[in-house]
């Protein structure tokens, strides 16, 4: 299970409060990058939503400067993921959440994060080159998953 997100405002404190919630939890970093995505790599990620209104603002917002791509991995992670991250509208999320504490506006996304296995495999292939996920078991793992 994976989950990837796209995090906003990185010239400020966001990048390392959105890395740290999904650290903090237990969850393990096993992909990580900084790119500014092309408006058709943008139309690429949100082609689900092509037949929306705001489709074409949302990947004009999207490609409109860096975004950190990562791939975290652990148990339940995309689904967890998904409470850590809050519901969509960021007026809506409950404060606790990234989207309820950093966000304001629906559309401008702080962070995304891919909705099920399926997706994430999509996405994952979609951001990242297979040679850029790395494998490695973390020290903590014992202790989180309470397996040797
Ligand atoms: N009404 C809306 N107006 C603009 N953007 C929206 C609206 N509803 C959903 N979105 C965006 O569409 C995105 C789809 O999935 P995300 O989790 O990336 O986050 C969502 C929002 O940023």
């Amino acid at each position: 299970p994976h989950v990837r997100c796209s995090g906003r405002r990185c010239c400020c404190y966001a990048i390392s409060e959105i890395v740290s919630r999904f650290e903090r939890k237990g969850y393990k970093l096993v992909a990580i990058k900084l790119v500014v995505p092309s408006k058709q790599f943008a139309e690429k990620h949100y082609h689900d939503l092509k037949e929306r209104p705001f489709f074409s603002g949302l990947c004009d917002f999207l490609s409109s400067g860096p975004v950190l791509a990562m791939v975290w991995e652990g148990e339940g992670v995309i689904k967890y993921g998904r409470k850590l991250i809050g519901a969509t509208d960021p007026s809506k999320s409950e404060p606790g959440t990234i989207r309820g504490d950093l966000a304001v506006v629906v559309g401008r996304n702080i962070i995304h994060g891919s909705d099920g296995p399926e997706t994430a495999k999509d996405e994952i292939a979609l951001w990242f080159q297979p040679k850029e996920l790395v494998s490695y078991t973390s020290n903590e793992e014992k202790w989180i998953y309470g397996v040797n």
